[in-house]
């Protein structure tokens, strides 16, 4: 039955049915495709199957023509983030609502430490999602190495927390170094927690920083020319080559370039586990817009690692469709114009970041299914199941069968329409996508059974939103003691196989 819930005096109009029937759609899940109904009962996919009948009451939506897909899962996005002076202009509210009305139901963002304390940052951000309207988990970024640290990391993986964040770029801000990053590759082999970088070299992205401001070029074109696509393949293949000395999967973000994610194809052919994450922006657009004439066109794109030149975009397209990279985010960072215009006349202390989380899944339709790349299936796989699979909230996220939430969106693949920030529903002034023509849309989302994206109308209230403890030894963790001593067995083993591992007794030693 429809419960007519009264979500106070702003949205009194709104109306929670708790029990919906979704009919007549190709429902798609990463492994199956079929024409069939989709019953949803407080919160959760009830039945999976061919005419199921209308319960009486029940909120039925007709999605003939329609895909029927688990929502989106977003893995990387920075909302109401402290950064570079600045404090990004999508708040939990705002960056969901946008997130919802795009067909992702879930993200997680990027817990920052506070005077690199972690608990702080934790406490911090579950503070800042209270205004939540959506399902979020959180990443914990890592930046400085002591005893602390290590102590809290083990704290946090009990408090819902699979993956620590760390970035080696960004220097004097939240880069760490290469013993901070061995330690805290260790310290996650012991909690079976994922690592992830943030790959480019800070050091040289200093220096080149500084040599391009010198040379006369401070618009947002200095951006891109100073942190070329080498300074990220070079850190890639450390980060991805330290990770295997030490034992651990990793997962390389915002991969932007052929030269990181041929490190990443080269890791995975050699059998380790790396992940590989491009994003919309490093997908869809190109550098070119850097050199806009229009400097507030030009620093809306600025993020880092910078958006390449077309045929890097190509490539990981490619890759992403061959598996070579497994997983599509966004690394929503938002500064509206008067935000990124503190970088006027000088590309360094622009806020880096881009929007995306409303247009991801738009965006990669067009870009991976509408160009023929990718199935449906794979789509759903790249945007949603591979995310709920990696950090482990697989199957109650990222596909559609009874038991599992119901977090369900209809993509209606005969309606185009067009990105603008006219249109959008983040707290940006600006919309990197602007113009972008998509054929398909999004046309309703169901985020834990409730209808909050429906007739080109939000329904959802600030602190409806829940957060989704991410729990360790997911998939990639199989078999890693706990305990950590064996890292040094590992490596004597690992590295000694012709010659025994065994120390050798010497008579003259
Ligand atoms: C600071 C954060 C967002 N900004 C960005 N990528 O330019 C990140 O580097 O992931
Ligand atoms: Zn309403
Ligand atoms: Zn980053
Ligand atoms: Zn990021």
């Amino acid at each position: 039955m429809t419960i007519l819930v009264l979500l106070g005096s702003r949205n009194a109009c709104c109306v929670t049915a708790t029990v919906i029937l979704i009919k007549g759609g190709e429902v798609v899940n990463h492994d199956l495709q079929m024409k069939a109904d989709v019953l949803i009962k407080d919160g959760l996919i009830a039945e999976v199957a061919p005419n199921i009948k209308a319960p009486a009451g029940a909120k039925v939506i007709d999605a003939s023509g329609s895909y029927v897909m688990p929502g989106g899962i977003d893995p990387h996005t920075h909302l109401a983030m402290p950064f570079m002076g600045q404090v990004a202009c999508d708040d939990f509210y705002s960056g969901q609502a946008a997130a919802l009305a795009g067909g992702t139901t879930m993200h997680i963002d990027f817990a920052l430490p506070v005077n690199h304390n972690l608990l702080a940052g934790f406490k911090e951000w579950q503070a800042k999602a209270q205004l939540a309207c959506a399902d979020y988990g959180f990443h914990m970024a890592v930046t400085k190495w002591n005893s602390q640290v290590a102590e809290d990391m083990g704290k946090l993986v009990q408090q819902g927390i699979n993956s620590f964040k760390f970035f080696m770029a960004y220097k004097g801000a939240l880069m760490v170094n290469d013993e901070e990053l061995l330690q805290g590759f260790v310290r996650c082999r012991q909690l079976g927690a994922l690592p992830q970088v943030h790959a480019e070299n800070g050091e040289a992205v200093a220096l080149g920083q500084q040599l391009v401001f010198e040379a006369g070029i401070t618009g947002p074109e200095g951006h891109a020319l100073s942190r070329p696509a080498v300074l990220e393949g070079e850190a890639t293949g450390r980060a991805i080559r330290l990770a295997s000395f030490v034992g651990v999967p990793l997962y390389v973000v915002h991969v932007m370039s052929i030269d990181a994610m041929e490190e990443v194809a080269r890791a995975r052919k050699a059998g380790l586990p790396i992940i590989g994450e491009p994003v919309a922006s490093g997908l869809a657009l190109d550098e070119s817009a850097m050199w806009d004439a229009n400097f507030t066109k030009a620093a809306a794109a600025v993020m880092s690692p910078p958006i390449r030149s077309k045929q890097h975009g190509v490539a990981l397209k490619k890759a992403l469709a061959g598996g070579l990279l497994q997983l599509v985010a966004t690394d929503h960072a938002v500064f509206n114009s008067s935000q990124k215009a503190v970088g006027r006349g000088d590309f360094r202390v622009i806020p880096n970041g881009v929007n995306g989380l409303e247009e991801r899944m738009h965006v990669v339709w067009q870009e991976m299914v509408v160009s023929g790349l990718i199935t449906p299936r794979d789509f759903v796989r790249i945007t949603s199941t591979a995310a709920a699979q990696i950090f482990n909230v697989y199957p109650r996220k990222g596909c559609i069968a009874p038991g599992s939430d119901a977090d369900v969106i209809v993509l209606d693949p005969r309606v185009k329409h067009t990105i603008s920030a006219a249109t959008h529903h983040s707290r940006i002034d600006t919309n990197v996508y602007e113009g972008k023509e998509i054929q398909g849309k999004v046309t309703v989302t169901i985020s834990r059974g409730r209808l909050v994206w429906f007739e080109g109308k939000l329904n959802v209230e600030p602190g409806s939103g829940r957060f989704i403890p991410l729990p360790t030894h997911g998939p990639l963790f199989d078999g890693i003691d706990k305990a950590g001593a064996d890292t040094a067995a590992r490596l004597v083993k690992a590295f000694a196989a012709e010659n025994g591992a065994t120390p050798v007794v010497r008579e003259d030693a």
